[in-house]
């Protein structure tokens, strides 16, 4: 449709020069707070980063990262990679998944559309599953519409349904995992009482159990596949209530990775494995980490695990997660259509790309950026670059990840000449933020510092430009605080670690020999976001940003 019709050409910038090196850094999980303790960037050694703020201060300025500014539904909601990513490289603001959701529930819409109706089709003789992560952090999934989908689908002649969860602590504070098991079990309750055979199966940590994202690692998916789909799992329990509290008592343990169960009648036989003839929802709206059980749900000719039994289900994701893939081919609402990104434009524009991460971020800036697309434009000018990450470790075990590796490739990739932009994603502060280890970020914090001066080492070197920024906030803010910042306390006594993203501003630095000495950021923009990067970037390149993408950052005054 639109595809046909876009003329790709971009128009020239009437100051600003072609033909430099541009290198952009997205440092995930990089918000600005203030300095305390639990500013694990204030804390860290950011030799590179400070002088980028405190250097120049027409080239360095905050945006917002959260909330409507990325398409959420609220400014109460957190920034995410998703929704950051999408901005950065679509300059526009798109709702997106959660809040595409809550109008489909809103309006009832959900329940007239294909994805459901299909479904639907096996709620005579079949079980309807639903499987994904049971958390009101509003990143992949809320716990409110998988609520609505319980409640409108069992309306709507659901008479046998299985909730298949997966446990948080990540978006969300470690052991809520517990409140939101009770909340779920009341309505699950509610309708046995009404005649519906409504339990939970299965279930395990999001990061243990099924929501591994970029092929990193199989047997993640494969742990649930046969807690959900087989029906086992090492542990098994009478109740999801008990399995969480009693895997929760483990030394160590936390939501984030508890292990697989399966809850089991009293002959011990699980009570709700998928089998032929049953449906299947993946209730999560965020795609990354349900692209793999997607594969698994869908493709016939799937390899990465054994399978074992393959069900013949109706199965539906609550949105299509991948449009080059049409993955999966079945979805409750319709994903955002996200035509038209940047990074597109440029491509077709002549801008030689490279862009580079280690595999848990290696999407971020290929996949997101490219809104929500797998795959190259144009070969013959991109260059996707994935170093391997660690797998089956927690990051703060390797709190300084791949961060070198990738800033020697991004090095070798400008000095090579054959790019013109250089895009990266560095995931220090953000994969070890989530762990929680306060001491483990902030060696992540000057890992990413690190690479973030390698990098513009290079740009120097060629005479090039960067412009260096974040897609949320996470390692800045390490604490649960309360309304008026001061860091809450647990029931013990210790602070409450704050595992999650935050609300937080990130900066945006400009610079490097490239630039021209005349461009600075304006100061008419009042509230700019992560989407006016984007016509940023193209400006840097020497090209105006199409008229419906959200305003660029700088201006170009005499010098
Ligand atoms: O790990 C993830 O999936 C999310 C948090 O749920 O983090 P990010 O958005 O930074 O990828
Ligand atoms: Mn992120
Ligand atoms: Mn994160």
């Amino acid at each position: 449709q639109e595809m046909a019709t876009a003329n790709w050409t971009l128009p020239d910038h009437p100051t600003l020069p072609k033909g430099k090196t541009v290198a952009v850094v997205v440092l995930d999980g990089w918000g600005e707070a203030s300095p305390d303790q639990y500013n694990c960037i204030h804390v860290a050694q950011t030799p590179v980063m400070d002088s980028l703020k405190n250097g120049a201060p027409e080239k360095w300025r905050l945006v917002k990262a959260h909330g409507t500014a990325v398409g959420l539904p609220s400014d109460d909601d957190m920034g995410n990679s998703e929704v950051g990513h999408n901005a950065l490289g679509a300059g526009r603001i798109f709702a997106q998944g959660a809040k595409l959701v809550d109008a489909a529930l809103a309006s009832g819409k959900i329940w007239e559309d294909e994805g459901f109706n299909y479904i639907k089709e096996s709620f005579d003789k079949g079980t309807l599953h639903l499987i994904g992560l049971l958390s009101d952090g509003g990143v992949h999934s809320r716990l409110d519409q998988v609520q609505l989908i319980v409640k409108g689908a069992s309306e709507r002649g659901a008479k046998r349904i299985r909730l298949h969860i997966l446990t948080d602590g990540r978006d969300v504070l470690d052991g809520s995992s517990v409140g939101f098991i009770e909340t779920i079990e009341k309505d699950l309750a509610q309708l046995r009482e009404q005649g519906v055979d409504a339990r939970i199966a299965s279930g395990g940590g999001r990061m243990y159990v099924t929501m591994d994202r970029y092929e990193n690692d199989w047997s993640v998916v494969k742990r649930g596949w046969d807690a959900q789909v087989l029906g086992e799992a090492p542990h098994k329990f009478q109740n999801a209530l008990e399995a969480v509290k009693t895997l929760r008592a483990e030394p160590k343990a936390n939501d984030q990775y508890l292990p697989p169960f399966v809850i089991v009648d009293e002959s011990g036989k699980s009570v709700g494995p998928i089998v032929d003839g049953d449906a299947v929802v993946t209730f999560n709206f965020r795609a990354d980490r349900m692209v793999m059980l997607a594969k698994a749900l869908e493709f016939p000719d799937f390899d990465k695990f054994d399978r074992v039994r393959v069900p013949k289900i109706k199965y539906a994701g609550m949105l299509q997660y991948d449009g080059e893939l049409k993955l999966p081919s079945k979805y409750l609402v319709s994903p955002p259509l996200i035509e038209r990104t940047s990074g597109e434009y440029l491509v077709k524009n002549g801008v030689r790309t490279f862009a580079c991460s280690e595999t848990v971020k290696f999407g971020h800036v290929t996949f997101f950026w490219n809104g929500n697309r797998s795959g190259y434009f144009d070969e013959t000018r991109e260059e996707y670059v994935e170093i391997p990450s660690d797998s089956g470790i927690t990051f703060n075990e390797q709190p300084k990840m791949k961060a070198l590796e990738i800033a020697e490739r991004t090095r070798d990739a400008i000095l090579s000449g054959k790019f013109d932009q250089v895009r990266i994603n560095l995931p220090n502060g953000d994969m070890v933020g989530h762990t929680g280890d306060i001491e483990a970020t902030v060696v992540a914090c000057k890992a990413a510092d690190e690479a973030v001066k390698m990098v513009l080492d290079a740009v120097e070197q060629v005479g090039g430009i960067y412009l260096v920024t974040a897609d949320h906030g996470n390692a800045e803010d390490m604490v649960k605080r309360n309304k008026a910042g001061q860091p809450m306390l647990d029931k013990s006594g210790s602070i409450q670690i704050l595992t999650s993203h935050t609300l937080q501003p990130v900066p945006v630095a400009i610079g490097g020999p490239g630039l021209h000495p005349g461009v600075r950021f304006r100061s008419d923009i009042q509230t700019p976001g992560l989407a006016n990067v984007a016509a940023t970037v193209m400006n840097l390149h020497g090209f105006q940003a199409p008229a419906d993408y959200e305003t660029t950052l700088i201006e170009v005054v005499d010098k």
